[in-house]
């Protein structure tokens, strides 16, 4: 941040943000920024970047939060004043229109378009409600609303006629536009809120002859929305500078945002709080762990984009600034991660590459919100560590805008198809391109950590594989002792989520089969069950009873022992010394095992080979299995596709596993 000089300034240097330097009046970019925030979020689309939707756009193609803003500027230079709140419950609005106004340049709509028409509606109505100017006539009707509606007459309802309003909207050119100054604009509203006439005002609001042809000229003028109804109702009969004033005829700049701003006395965090009070989109909230938990990311955006967008002062000026937080969605998340800030449980990291969605208000999504805001909030605190001169300019609003800005950044230098899309109401799969910098990072790594596959499996790729109905699933001494050894390391990782990725996999077929769990533990401190002497010894000899915590099983491996699971002790190196496994094989028939576990040198390999000698066929999982350390390269390898091949003992990956489930059972249990 300190090299780039990063601070509220790179607000207005995004090109579709809105200037002042462009014509837009403090008001205007203090309802564009309400308009904004009112509907920034999901932008999400599963179609691949060049389907997905996008605003056609001074002469581009934008996605995500910039086709938000593309399209609000856009119908903004069409004449729908689109960032006026009164405009929103005004007749004009319909449907018809605000889709033609969020049109898509591809067959795909705007992400959830009905709920953000309805967003702006009901926001219309709080402002209205709460924050409205009592004197204002709302039925004033903007011509261009209308010839929007009939031109989609004919097909209106219907999606595709969003197109045809689209071409008929191209052919509004707003060209007479208002070009009033800053200053004028600021003055106005100033006087407005004085509630004096300003004669500035008047003058410059009107264009004059001189105005009208610049106007003509520019492709994207701006329409102030304090001056948008004025502009439309003279859209196709420029005024007459001999007539009395068109002053007169404009309507009030619409100040329910201002006055909701103003009501917050500077403070960020009593804004934010009036947001949740008033409008039921800003409230973000869920519950976790039988508490309330408000994130109000859009809230917090919204002031933090006003704070930028006016660098502090005037409508921006905040007192508390500091007491914001990140704005707790999926970018940010996603680069701490992708920085190595964050790290997944390995649960999730297989959830997020199996593309499966974690529901809305997941204890996942809320605890990767929280721990993001905290993230963020660790950040800060090492920057003033390390720069004590920081502590007043640095705060976690400008770490999240620059850590999203490095997101977006590192994003456009990616190859098109590296870029993996995410859903973002759902946050599963928003984190998933994070994901896949850690799956990459661990096909380099050391030990077997080929991750899908590339232990050659001893089936055919192509042979339909089942494990029949009689089968039982071993995942052997998953213990924290073990597992905590391997975990850091990305070999670690992948194997972790592997194997609980095949756990939960089980648990999931209806019935579920049986699953044995076996953790290594003695029955007290004395460890009676081994010698000095036993070869053991080696590896027992470290661990304690039933009640050590190195020897539970490892948190992000589920036992479900309503499902049925099942929990050995374990005293040596085989899966069976010292419990009643084989007891329990035979009583429930089983004929086929299918191993996970660490080592792949120690219980794999013992139990493995005993129990193919007592007639059970088994398989054995290649990417759930690992070595510890200290090991050469090539032991589990040399296991793998040497040893256990000769017996011959199945060893198959964790895809052909997966499948295998779906052709076996119901397992019988
Ligand atoms: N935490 C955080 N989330 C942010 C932003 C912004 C944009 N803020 C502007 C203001 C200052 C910055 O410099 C930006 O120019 C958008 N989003 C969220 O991302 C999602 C869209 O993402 P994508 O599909 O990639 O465009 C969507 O849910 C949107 O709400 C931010 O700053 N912080």
């Amino acid at each position: 941040m300190k090299e780039r000089g990063y601070s509220t300034q790179a607000w207005s240097e995004h090109e579709l943000h809105p200037k002042q330097s462009e014509g837009f009046s403090e008001i205007d970019i203090v309802n564009f920024v309400f308009t904004m925030d009112l509907l920034n979020f999901s932008f999400w689309s599963a179609l691949t970047e060049k389907e997905r939707f996008q605003v056609e756009y001074r002469g581009r193609r934008w996605t995500g939060y910039n086709s938000l803003l593309a399209s609000l500027r856009r119908g903004l230079d069409e004449g729908v004043p689109i960032t006026t709140p009164r405009y929103w419950r005004s007749r004009e609005a319909t449907e018809v229109t605000l889709r033609a106004v969020f049109r898509s340049a591809t067959a795909e709509p705007m992400p959830l378009l009905h709920e953000r028409v309805l967003i702006l509606r009901e926001a219309a109505e709080v402002l209205h409600e709460s924050f409205g100017d009592e004197d204002y006539d709302d039925n004033s009707v903007p011509a261009v609303g209308r010839q929007l509606e009939s031109a989609a007459t004919d097909e209106a309802h219907h999606a595709s006629s969003v197109e045809n309003v689209a071409d008929e909207l191209a052919a509004v050119t707003v060209t007479d536009v208002a070009t009033s100054t800053d200053a004028a604009m600021a003055d106005r509203r100033d006087d407005v809120l004085d509630g004096k006439p300003s004669e500035a005002t008047a003058e410059t609001a009107i264009p004059g002859a001189q105005d009208m042809e610049q106007a003509e000229g520019t492709e994207h003028q701006p329409v102030p929305d304090t001056q948008a109804h004025a502009v439309i109702q003279h859209e196709h009969a420029p005024p007459d500078p001999t007539q009395p004033s068109h002053a007169e005829a404009l309507p009030q700049p619409d100040l329910s945002v201002v006055r909701l701003i103003e009501k917050a006395e500077r403070s960020a965090g009593k804004l934010v709080n009036l947001l949740a009070k008033h409008f039921p989109c800003f409230r973000d909230e869920t519950r976790f762990d039988g508490r309330r938990v408000r994130f109000l990311k859009r809230a917090q955006i919204f002031v933090a984009d006003l704070w930028a967008a006016f660098n502090g002062t005037g409508y921006g000026a905040f007192d508390d600034i500091r007491c914001l937080t990140m704005f707790a969605d999926y970018r940010v998340p996603q680069m701490l991660h992708t920085l190595g800030v964050l790290s997944y449980s390995p649960p999730l990291l297989y959830r997020l590459r199996d593309k499966k969605e974690i529901p809305s208000g997941h204890s996942w999504e809320v605890q990767l919100r929280g721990c993001s805001i905290w993230a963020v909030e660790l950040i800060r605190r090492e920057i003033v560590r390390e720069h004590p001169e920081a502590e007043v300019e640095v705060n976690a609003v400008l770490i999240d805008f620059f850590l999203y800005d490095l997101a977006k950044e590192r994003e456009r230098g990616l190859e098109e198809d590296q870029i993996i899309k995410m859903r973002t109401s759902h946050l599963a799969t928003a984190l998933l391109s994070a994901a896949s910098t850690l799956q990459a990072q661990s096909t380099t790594a050391p030990g077997y950590d080929c991750y899908p596959t590339c232990i050659s499996s001893t089936v055919p790729a192509n042979q339909t594989l089942s494990f029949g109905r009689h089968y039982a699933v071993l995942n052997l001494d998953l213990i924290n002792a073990l597992v905590s050894g391997v975990a850091p390391t990305p070999a670690g990782s992948a194997w972790i989520a592997n194997t609980a990725r095949w756990i939960d996999a089980v648990h999931a077929q209806t019935p579920p089969p049986l699953s044995i769990f076996t953790r290594i533990y003695f029955s007290n401190s004395h460890k009676p069950e081994i010698g000095p002497a036993s070869p053991f010894a080696q590896v027992g000899g470290a661990l304690g009873t039933a009640s050590s915590n190195l020897t539970q099983v490892y948190p992000a491996f589920t036992v479900d022992e309503a499902a049925g699971d099942v929990v050995l002790q374990k005293t040596r190196y085989y899966a069976g010394a010292g419990n009643g496994l084989e007891e329990i094989l035979r009583a429930q028939q089983v004929d086929t095992v299918v191993l996970s576990g660490i080592r792949t040198s120690g219980v794999i390999l013992s139990t493995a080979y005993r129990l193919f000698d007592l007639d059970y066929k088994v398989y054995v999982i290649a990417n759930n299995t690992i070595e510890t350390p200290p090991n050469t390269p090539d032991i589990n390898t040399n296991i793998l596709e040497g040893v256990l091949p000769k017996l011959p003992v199945n060893v198959i990956t964790l895809e052909q596993a997966l499948s295998a489930l779906n052709n076996s059972g119901p397992a019988i249990y």
